[in-house]
């Protein structure tokens, strides 16, 4: 249930008006709602619940400490990119034994720090990665967990930008070569292979693709066997989307549902032809955790009536959530406080110096100037994917939990945005 709703003619977050988040902390605001992630978490949970089952919560979503800290306590596990991801959950108080590492470019830097911390699994996308991970773990007396990220092939039928399964795309070794990488990684002495792994894209929101995904790694899976390279965990990745509120869109599979036909193919599998070690289901989710937890909250700064368009300046800008500029993406707007002013139609746009900077074409907004407007459906891949750009310092976030609102990260200041450079004496 959306935890976002108008009550007396103001949006509010749960129980707090966001006309009053505005006047507390400014704008732009990253609004999110607690219950509204614990919510999305435990529909994961629920439906992993008596299973040997992990969600490890994809965290380049929203990797905000105080989100991070509250999947933590729910259980969750991690699915981080780098490094740096690595410290955010250990700052959080995540376990590390609930990581997985995946990406292409791993650093033996990034693998000293995931060996020391002793990570789940390393979810090894090449044949250089396998070499690379062996001699980091060798050098420091240790074996490293490892699964294959398998490239299966299957079209996921989404922004060719968020689709990563495919033979085109850079992500994981090819479904053809997957056999000859896992007869390598066995031989490898600092390595013990444990699982396997795919992620086909994002914003899904049919899972026939992830199934018909899962299918192939399970004909992988009894090709091993047989070989007696023996796993003992499937990571089917994320992916399941989100509605964002534009018309004519398809829902997106509920979670319970995809989750329970994941479980339903693993059960008929093992019932029929795998008689090895149990296999522990491993899901890297993103979006739908985060994504309608969160709105941007901005203020129109001016209107402006251009000879083709009337623009509506926002003081936020594709520097705070750059998915339209990068995707095109359909994002909601919506006033805060819907007034008198005559509706007209606007493109919703920042103040960055680039025409892609763009929020929102094309709607029509009763607004004026100094009127909030909120960015609905943006928990996820707002705030991880913003820029300094223009030297705009990023915009605070704030989680609200019934009537209270925290703030959970400060507005970076422009001094902070220059404090790591120097000038040439
Ligand atoms: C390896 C990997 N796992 C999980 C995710 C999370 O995806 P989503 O946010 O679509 O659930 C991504 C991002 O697409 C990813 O690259
Ligand atoms: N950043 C993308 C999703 C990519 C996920 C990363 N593999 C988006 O906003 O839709």
């Amino acid at each position: 249930m959306s935890q976002f709703a108008y009550h007396n003619g103001v949006l509010h977050a749960e129980g707090v008006p966001l006309s009053a988040i505005a006047e507390q902390f400014g704008t732009p605001t990253y609004i999110y709602s607690k219950a509204a992630l614990l919510g999305n978490f435990a529909a994961y949970a629920d439906a992993c619940r008596g299973r040997d089952a992990l969600v490890c919560y994809a965290m380049k979503a929203n990797s905000n400490l105080a989100i991070l800290d509250l999947l933590a306590r729910q259980g969750a596990g991690f699915d981080i990119v780098s490094g740096g991801e690595l410290l955010r959950v250990i700052a959080a108080g995540g376990d590390p034994r609930k990581v997985i590492f995946s990406g292409v470019g791993k650093t033996v830097d990034e693998m000293r720090l995931a060996l020391e911390h002793d990570i789940l699994c390393f979810n090894v996308e090449s044949i250089p990665e396998l070499h690379r991970l062996n001699d980091v773990a060798g050098s420091m007396g240790k074996r490293a967990r490892i699964s294959l990220r398998v490239n299966p092939n299957v079209d996921p039928k989404t922004h060719p930008y968020i689709a990563t399964g495919l033979k085109a795309n850079k992500f994981g070794v090819a479904f053809d070569d997957a056999l000859a990488t896992y007869r390598t990684a066995a031989q490898l002495p600092h390595l013990e292979v444990t699982g396997i792994d795919c992620h086909i894209g994002s914003q899904l929101l049919d899972d026939a693709p992830l199934l018909e995904a899962l299918d192939r790694l399970i004909e992988l899976i009894d090709t091993l066997g047989k070989e007696g390279i023996v796993l003992h965990h499937l990571d089917i990745g994320g992916g399941i989307g989100i509605n964002y509120g534009e018309a004519g869109e398809a829902s997106p599979v509920a979670v319970a549902d995809y989750l329970g036909r994941v479980f339903a193919k693993v059960d008929a599998w093992r019932a029929a032809r795998h008689h090895g070690a149990p296999i522990k289901v491993i899901f890297e989710p993103g979006r739908s955790i985060v994504g309608n937890t969160g709105v941007l909250l901005t203020r129109v700064e001016f209107l402006k009536h251009g000879e083709e368009k009337n623009f509506c300046v926002v003081d936020a800008a594709m520097n705070d959530m750059m998915r339209p500029a990068l995707y095109e993406a359909w994002m909601d707007m919506q006033p805060v406080a819907p007034g008198q002013a005559p509706a007209q139609t606007y493109d919703v746009v920042g103040p960055i110096c680039e025409s892609g900077d763009w929020l929102a074409r094309d709607r029509k907004l009763a607004v004026q100037p100094g009127d909030l407007l909120a960015m609905m459906q943006a928990g996820a891949y707002g705030l991880t994917m913003a820029s300094n750009y223009n030297t705009r310092g990023r915009a605070a976030e704030v989680i609200v939990d019934g009537d209270v609102c925290h703030l959970v990260r400060r507005r970076e200041t422009p001094a902070e945005l220059y404090a790591l450079e120097s000038v040439i004496k």
